[in-house]
């Protein structure tokens, strides 16, 4: 039996009370806006997908202005199987040749965000894509990847240097669903596409438009302390008690937690890794004390008052 069926078992007073509970959240953050990261690896099927568009759809219709950015690695990774081209990842980035680029831009705008908008607009059509190439929404400087503690080349890979956030708080006064790829634009070479990394976009974008939250649906519960082990998730974590910890992460939590980092130091209060392999992982995040995942805060003044 789903989830979604234990729900609908519920007893009508039941049901009353879950909607009485979600009063004091739905207040807090009406008007908000929150930039939901949405993985590649959390795509991993249609009723989990729709899960996700149901959720998106909630958070707009009770009053938060939600921002999705989207990731699409592994989807990126199977059409490059089919194009004969290799894939290789160095220090967690793609190496990307002028050919790899091509079929990244095609895959992140033209097949994912395609069906995510799709399934935003089933019903109601609130959602609109849009690259970071559009209105120059992202820029990035050309990066290398650290392998083994060396600056390695790794094409054309960028990190986000400066976010103009205005195509997308367009869509948003005009209340829309912004569905962002993290294509980003060359900033010493206009005309040029970058490959970025969408966790740390999906951060700056988060601190570019002071959000509220930054939410980073993934396929594993939060942040482990002691990856693999999976007794050790890390409820709750200050930006100082992170910091130090970057450097014990492995592959894709790396950027997910440096994203996190750079939010909650950019002013963005909250940042959430949480499981989007759960249905709903979302409104329970938000609308609930239930406290699921990992949340980042950045470090508290009494803390900080007491180190001085
Ligand atoms: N300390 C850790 N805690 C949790 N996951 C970790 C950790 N270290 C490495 N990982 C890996 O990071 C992966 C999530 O990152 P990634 O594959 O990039 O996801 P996404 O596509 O959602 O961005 C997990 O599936 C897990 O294999
Ligand atoms: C430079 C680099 O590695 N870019 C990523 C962009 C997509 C991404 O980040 O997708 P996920 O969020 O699903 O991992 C890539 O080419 O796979």
């Amino acid at each position: 039996m789903s989830e979604l069926d234990t729900a609908r078992d519920l007893f009508p007073y039941q049901k009353a009370e879950v909607l009485i509970q979600a009063l004091p959240w739905l207040r807090r953050f009406s008007g908000a806006r929150v930039v939901v990261k949405y993985g590649g690896n959390a795509m991993v099927d249609d009723n989990l997908k729709r899960a996700f568009a149901a959720d998106i759809l909630f958070l707009h219709q009770v009053g938060l202005r939600p921002v999705v950015v989207h990731g699409g690695g592994p989807q990126i990774s199977t059409m490059l199987d089919r194009v004969g081209l290799d894939t290789e990842f160095r220090g967690g980035l793609r190496v990307t040749t002028p050919e790899v680029m091509s079929v990244v831009r095609m895959v992140l705008t033209g097949q994912v965000q395609r069906e995510l908008v799709s399934l935003l607009n089933a019903d109601v059509a609130h959602a609109v894509g849009l690259s970071g190439e559009d209105g120059r929404l992202l820029q990035a400087e050309r990066r290398q990847a650290l392998v083994e503690g060396r600056p390695t080349d790794v094409g054309l890979v960028g990190d986000v240097v400066d976010v103009d956030p205005q195509a997308v708080e367009d869509l948003l006064d005009a209340g829309r669903i912004p569905v962002v790829s993290t294509v980003a634009i060359d900033a010493d070479e206009p005309t040029q596409v970058l490959n970025v990394n969408a966790d740390t976009a999906a951060a700056s974008l988060a601190v570019a438009l002071r959000a509220t939250k930054l939410v980073m649906l993934t396929d594993v519960e939060g942040l482990y302390a002691g990856w693999p082990d999976t007794s050790s998730l890390v409820s709750e974590i200050q930006a100082r008690d992170l910091e130090p910890m970057l450097a014990t992460l492995q592959s894709g939590m790396v950027p997910k937690m440096e994203a996190c980092l750079r939010a909650v130091q950019g002013g963005v209060p909250q940042a959430h890794v949480i499981d989007g392999r759960r249905e709903h992982s979302m409104l329970l995040e938000i609308f609930t004390d239930a406290g699921v995942g990992t949340l980042v805060v950045p470090d508290t003044e009494r803390d900080t008052e007491e180190e001085s």
